[in-house]
This record gives structure tokens, sequence and C-alpha cells, in this order.
């Protein structure tokens, strides 16, 4: 699907998405439990993809009218999977299910879409294979399709930090069904770091302990999956919440409101900081888990994503349209997305007339130097880039059209049905 948007304003009120992290979280966890309810669940392609796998595993997920989801677990004990399990576009559900299949008593086969199976697993599959299981990638690339043996036995493994926090949410959900659990050494400091903190935070909430150790974490085995009254409710997602936000700062001059914002564990609330720190007006009520924000003139700024890697889009479309160079730092790991997001984005701003510089690791955006000019771009296949550029599209002379716009489905299904409620002009083709 194309989506043409038309310069526009922004105004009004728009509810953010539930959470994709931990929605991924609460389905496996209610795998592992013997049964749950979770409320409030994004059902997006990907976070569908974690419910199918739940399934070959011996669950079964069923969805109400109301988006309740009723789980029935595998109860600690995954079945070999009857089929291939094809995580689509979902790392999340790739990495958190591999380390699912490595406690099954057999062979489960995982594969993905074009851009999983260019995405790394290797330190994952060495994890595994360290602690007594078999895992292989079929190209003997470190990507998928990916071929895992279990049952794992080891209780300590090594793993590196800055690939992917992943790894470390895949071992500590299946080590705490295990006979001894797994402890986990970070051989290099971990990136995304807030994403094992909301791994935490969930894992919590379903009764089950996690330990910061001096060089990682330890999860003790023996442990069982259960929430407090049988059920988990989703709180919204603050990746998601950065478009409207950002929406808001550059083309909102009457206002946008954000509801479902509470806080948690994710470290992409940070948008928030970053939004008003480049002089949008924003405020931030809490408890009521609103946000209010309208535009004003953008300056631009020096940012770190090493925590926060999915707002590197989100950011860079931010200071295309802010005076000055906006600076993102830490951002090699963004490269190893459903796209190199640090280069898609410089790429096709480029396209609209936006001049960058790209480091390996960082990306500058000349906002002073760049006139937003209506264009055809690419979403590159990749949620985000689709909504950082569809944020562009606000502010750039003449129409922008995105090729690919349908994978807003991975994460934020209703993000164009957003953008109109909020009075943006476009037109799917
Ligand atoms: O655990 C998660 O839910 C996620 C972790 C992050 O990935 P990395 O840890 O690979 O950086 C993030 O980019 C991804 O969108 C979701
Ligand atoms: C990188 C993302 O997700 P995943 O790793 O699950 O594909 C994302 O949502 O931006």
């Amino acid at each position: 699907m194309n989506v043409t948007i038309l310069p526009s304003s922004v105004e009004g009120t728009v509810r953010a998405p539930p959470s994709k992290s931990y929605t991924h979280r609460a389905i496996l966890a209610a795998g592992y439990a013997d049964r749950a309810t979770i409320s409030d669940a994004l059902w997006s392609a990907d976070t569908r993809a974690t419910a199918r796998a739940v399934e070959l595993f011996g669950g079964d997920v069923n969805r109400d009218e109301a988006g309740t989801l009723e789980i029935e677990g595998f109860d600690g004990t995954p079945a070999v999977p009857a089929d291939v399990i094809d995580c689509e576009n979902s790392g999340t559900t790739m990495r958190l299910v591999t380390a699912t299949a490595a406690l099954a008593d057999g062979t489960s086969v995982l594969t993905g879409d074009e851009s999983l199976r260019s995405r790394p697993q290797g330190p994952l599959l060495e994890a595994i294979a360290d602690l007594g299981g078999e895992a292989e990638s079929t190209r003997g690339n470190g990507q998928a399709p990916l071929v895992v043996t279990g049952p794992i036995s080891g209780t300590s493994v090594s793993i590196p930090g800055d690939v992917s926090s992943q790894y470390v949410t895949a071992l500590l959900m299946a080590g705490a069904v295990t006979d001894d659990g797994i402890e986990i050494s970070l051989e290099t400091e971990l990136k995304s770091a807030p994403y094992v903190e909301i791994t935490i935070e969930l894992l919590s909430a379903f009764g089950v302990d996690v330990r910061r150790t001096d060089d990682g974490f330890a999860v003790d085995g023996g442990q069982r999956y259960d929430p407090a009254g049988g059920e988990y409710a989703v709180p919204g997602d603050f990746s998601s919440i950065s478009y409207p936000l950002a929406a808001g700062a550059i083309a909102g001059e009457g206002g946008v409101r954000i509801e479902g914002a509470h806080p948690s564990a994710q470290g992409d609330s940070a948008i928030v900081e970053i939004v008003d720190r480049m002089g949008a007006s924003v405020d931030w009520d809490r408890k009521a888990g609103t946000i209010d924000v309208s535009a004003d003139s953008l300056e631009g700024v020096s940012v770190s994503v090493e925590d926060t890697p999915d707002l590197l889009p989100t950011i860079a479309t931010l200071g295309a349209v802010a005076e000055g160079d906006t600076r993102i730092v830490d951002a090699e790991h963004v490269r190893y997305k459903e796209t190199d997001r640090v280069s898609a984005m410089a790429d096709e701003l480029g396209k609209l007339g936006v001049e960058t510089t790209e480091e390996h690791d960082s990306l500058t955006v000349h906002g002073s130097e760049s006139d937003l000019e209506g264009a055809s771009v690419d979403g590159r296949g990749d949620h985000r880039i689709v909504m950082a550029l569809a944020l562009a599209g606000l502010v750039a002379d003449g129409e922008t059209t995105i090729a690919g716009a349908e994978h807003v489905d991975v994460s934020f299904p209703g993000f164009f049905d957003a953008l109109e409620g909020l009075g943006v002009s476009l037109d799917r083709s």
C-alpha cells in the first residue's frame, strides 16, 4: 500500500496503542504458565507471531472482542512444535522463542521474512550450545533459518551485550523454568538496557524473580509463572507514542493530547524529554497518563540512543524540522533492526531534501540546511521508517508518498487512522 500525505496541521486526542514489548513478553509468560488472561494486549503482526509460537509449543491463545487474550500455557514444558515457527518480521519473537525451543525435548525450526533472516542470532545460538543444547543457523552465518534442539542443562553462560538485549530477555524467561536456573555474564556493556528492565518488571508481575549480578543477571530455576489474580494488563507503548508526540511538536499548533501514557520501565519514554529539550511545549501528567504537546520552533539537540534504539527514526525527522544540527549518537545497534535504520533514514530523508551526515554509530541531521520537499519515499518494509517518514510528510512542501505503508501493522496497526483522527489529509492506494 502507498500512503500519500499532504501538508497538514494536527490537533486532537489520540490513544497510545498497547506496548509491543510488554505484549510479547506477556503472551510468552502466559505460555510458560498454566494459564493467564492478558488485557489491553497489542494485536499486531509481530505479537500474533509470538501467539502462534506459544500455540506450537502446546499452548492455546484466544482473543475476545474486547481484545483480551485468554491463554492456556504449556506450563513450563514446551512440546516439540509440529511445524516450523514463522516469526515473520519480529526479532523479539525469534529471540525469545529460540530460548523456549531450547527447553523442548527435541528439535524446533524457526524462520522469518527476508528482513528477519538477515538479523544477527549467532550470540544466542552460541549461548544455547554452551548450555548443552544444539543451535545452528542453516546457512552457518548466524542468521535464520535456525534449528534448535533441547533440552539445555547448563547453568551459566556469557554473551555480548552490544548486539541485542533480547538474548538476555530470552535466556531469563526460559531460565526460570529450568531445573537449576541460568546465570548470564555480559561480555560487553549492555545496549538497549531498559528492555531488560521491562523483562524484569513483567516477570515480577508473573511472580518470577530475577537478580542483577556484578556482571549481568541471574534467574533461579524451578519458578512458576503466575500473575496476581491470573491477569496482566499491558501498558501503552512509548515507541508508538513518539510518532503522535513528534507530530504535535512539528505540526500541532492547536495541541495534541496522547492518552494511555502511564510510566513503566520503557526507556523510550525519553522521547518526552527529548521533544521538550528541542523546544516544543510538553506536559506529561504521569498519574493521568496523558501527554499534552504543542508545536513551537524546534532546535537541534544531541541524543544518545544507546538505551532507546527505536527512537532514532522519530528523532531524525524531528531533527529535519529543527534549526541547527541534531546529533544522534551511540547508534550502531540501530543498524541491526528490520532494516539498517541509520542509513535508511539518511537516504529517505535525503529524498525529501534533508541533509545528513552518516557515521558508523551516529547520524547528524542538518535541519538548518534542509528544506523539506514532498517526494516518493520507500518505507523499506520497516514500520518505524514508514511512520517517521509520514511525520516528515506533515511539514514537507507538496505531497509525500510512502511505499510499503502497510508495514505499520507490525507495531501500530491504527497509525494512519490515528493521523486522520488528528486531522491529517492522506490517501491510501
Ligand atoms: O526486547 C524488546 O522488546 C526490544 C528490544 C530492542 O531490541 P535490541 O535489544 O535488539 O536492541 C528494541 O529495539 C526492540 O524493538 C524491542
Ligand atoms: C526492532 C524492533 O522490533 P523487533 O526487534 O522485535 O523486530 C522494533 O519494533 O523497532
